[in-house]
């Protein structure tokens, strides 16, 4: 079963779907992999004026790294053999040569953090909230979703918010710029929320993101998040994000 649904809208927009609802979406190796997939299939198709990305399900947009898989007793390599594929999926999709809206249907964590900062905006259901809370588990980012954050939001807003990994409410996020709107549950349709963009030609937008791609240093971009996933690989052998992610585990089986 695929637990990334890639859909082509009549209206010439695509649409990718995190889909493994009863586990919050949280991304494991199969779900990096075809994320991979379906980017390479929409960057082919040149007839796609843009791309949303979108959760399955009520409760969480994503829930972040699978910690079943991405959090284990990992030496320094082998946590950056296992964060480095999703790094590279942000940069795809950051750099995407068209633009990509993330529309948020439930909470963001950690990595689901960083998925939603690698679109271009995001579109946020009323009452859902969002933390990069890498910090909490004794790391920081490692899906280069922390690099993307500085280039976002204001850069104290960002050092701010993944040092102290808290959850924001959609007025937090979007008081320091991470939200570009926030929707009740009647407006959230995607005729709703991405009209705005509707009428754009596939010409334009393909222009207005080349534009917007040329204001940021792509190549300082990939050193960066490189950077941030090698940092990431020598925290994941803290005692403080062993027990962490034990103390999830633990709970689970309660
Ligand atoms: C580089 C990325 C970085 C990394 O991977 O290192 C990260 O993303 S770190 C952050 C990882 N994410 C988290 O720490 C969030 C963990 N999840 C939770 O804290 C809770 O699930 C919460 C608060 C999101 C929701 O709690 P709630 O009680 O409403 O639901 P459940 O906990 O019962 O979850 C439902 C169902 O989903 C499974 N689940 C949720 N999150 C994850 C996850 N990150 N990995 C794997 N599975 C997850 C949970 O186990 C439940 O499934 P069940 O079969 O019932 O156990």
């Amino acid at each position: 079963m695929s637990l990334v649904l890639l859909d082509w809208m009549e209206d010439g927009y695509a649409v990718i779907t995190l889909n493994r609802p009863e586990k919050l979406n949280a991304i494991n190796h199969q779900m990096v992999q075809e994320l991979d997939e379906a980017l390479d299939l929409v960057r082919k198709e040149d007839h796609v004026k843009f791309l949303t990305v979108t959760g399955n399900g009520d409760k969480a947009f994503c829930a972040g790294g699978d910690l079943n898989e991405f959090h284990g007793n990992l030496e320094e390599d082998e946590a950056y053999d296992l964060l480095a594929p999703m790094k590279n999926v942000l940069y795809k999709l950051a750099t995407l040569p068209i633009p990509t809206i993330a529309l948020l249907n439930g909470q963001a964590r950690g990595g689901g953090c960083e998925i939603a900062t690698a679109c271009d905006f995001r579109y946020a259901l009323k009452g859902t909230s969002f933390g990069f809370i890498q910090g909490k588990l004794g790391i920081a980012p490692g899906w280069g979703g922390g690099t993307l954050l500085y280039e976002k939001v204001d850069k104290q807003a960002a050092a701010h918010w993944l040092m102290t990994a808290t959850m924001y409410s959609t007025d937090q996020a979007l008081r320091i710029g991470w939200l570009h709107k926030v929707y009740s549950d009647k407006e959230w349709t995607m005729e709703t929320l991405l009209q705005p963009f509707l009428h754009n030609s596939q010409e334009q937008m393909t222009w207005f993101k080349k534009q917007y791609l040329n204001s940021l240093k792509l190549d300082e971009l990939s050193v960066r998040m490189e950077e941030e996933t090698i940092s990431c690989s020598k925290l994941w052998e803290s005692e403080a994000h062993k027990e962490a992610v034990q103390k999830f585990m633990l709970s689970r089986k309660n």
